[in-house]
């Protein structure tokens, strides 16, 4: 990994601001290369943080059509349901621009969390083999162009949460857990080795809720201890962090 990028800016209003020409500068730069942009979302916090896409100048300006969308993990619950990271996208973003439904990759419904995360890790290796995904020729695992990634204020991301073995899994692509600390309990979620494969991860994090975590990823004295989930982000390509005031208010 190359050295991060750490920006931090002064409101949330300037993280969206930021977050939308950084994703809209890599869209055209991958889309350019690849003829596609792979782009995998988180829920929570970020899916509004994402405003700013969908209005002037870059709803316009981005070729939505070449956009394959994912979701980086998921809540085992039917598409429509309130706590969907599915229907939270869709609401806030997906229904704004113009992606082709055939584009978008959320979970199928009506399957176990084990099930749903055995499902979802075929179907992304079968998009690797037939070439509308890439593949890390490091790791082996699918190399998506983007990851938006938030945090939870425990330093969870995607959900990987500190107490769960989940997250010192090597060889699965997507896995599950049925116990979430945070609701709803069952939910499937990416790997670390699938998500240190991207080329570039951003970290959008905001709010005073996640400074202490902030403090210890990126503090002058980061904990020597056991390290959080989010500690574990270190893609092969470019880690880029979007913060707020509020988030950073632990740090010197
Ligand atoms: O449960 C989840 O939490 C994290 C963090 O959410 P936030 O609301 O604190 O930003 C989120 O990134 C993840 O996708 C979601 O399932």
């Amino acid at each position: 990994m190359t050295q991060p990028i750490i920006h931090k800016l002064e409101a949330e209003s300037h993280v969206a601001v930021a977050l939308a020409s950084y994703i809209a500068d890599l869209s055209a730069k991958f889309i350019a290369a690849n003829g596609s942009f792979s782009v995998v979302l988180s829920g929570g916090t970020l899916v509004d943080t994402l405003r700013k896409l969908v209005e002037p100048p870059y709803v316009s300006s981005i070729d939505w059509s070449k956009w394959l969308i994912f979701f980086l993990d998921e809540r085992v619950v039917p598409l429509d349901h309130p706590d969907s990271n599915y229907k939270l996208a869709y609401d806030g973003f997906l229904s704004k621009v113009p992606i082709p439904e055939s584009n978008i990759y959320p979970i199928k419904e009506k399957l176990s969390a084990e099930e749903a995360a055995d499902e979802y890790e075929q179907r992304l290796k079968h998009l690797v083999a037939n070439g509308t995904l890439k593949k890390s020729p490091t790791t082996g695992f699918a190399k998506f162009d983007l990851m938006l990634v938030g945090m939870g204020p425990d330093g969870h991301v995607a959900s990987l949460f500190c107490w769960h073995f989940q997250r010192f899994e090597k060889t699965k692509w997507v896995t599950f857990i049925t116990d979430s600390p945070k609701p709803p309990p069952p939910r499937i979620t990416f790997t670390f080795p699938l998500i240190n494969s991207a080329s570039e991860i951003a970290m959008v994090v905001t709010g005073e809720d996640a400074a202490d975590a902030i403090k210890v990823v990126l503090g002058e004295h980061a904990s020597y201890g056991y390290p959080l989930p989010v500690q574990k982000v270190s893609p092969e390509g470019n880690l880029t962090w979007f913060l707020d005031s509020e988030a950073t208010s632990e740090l010197k």
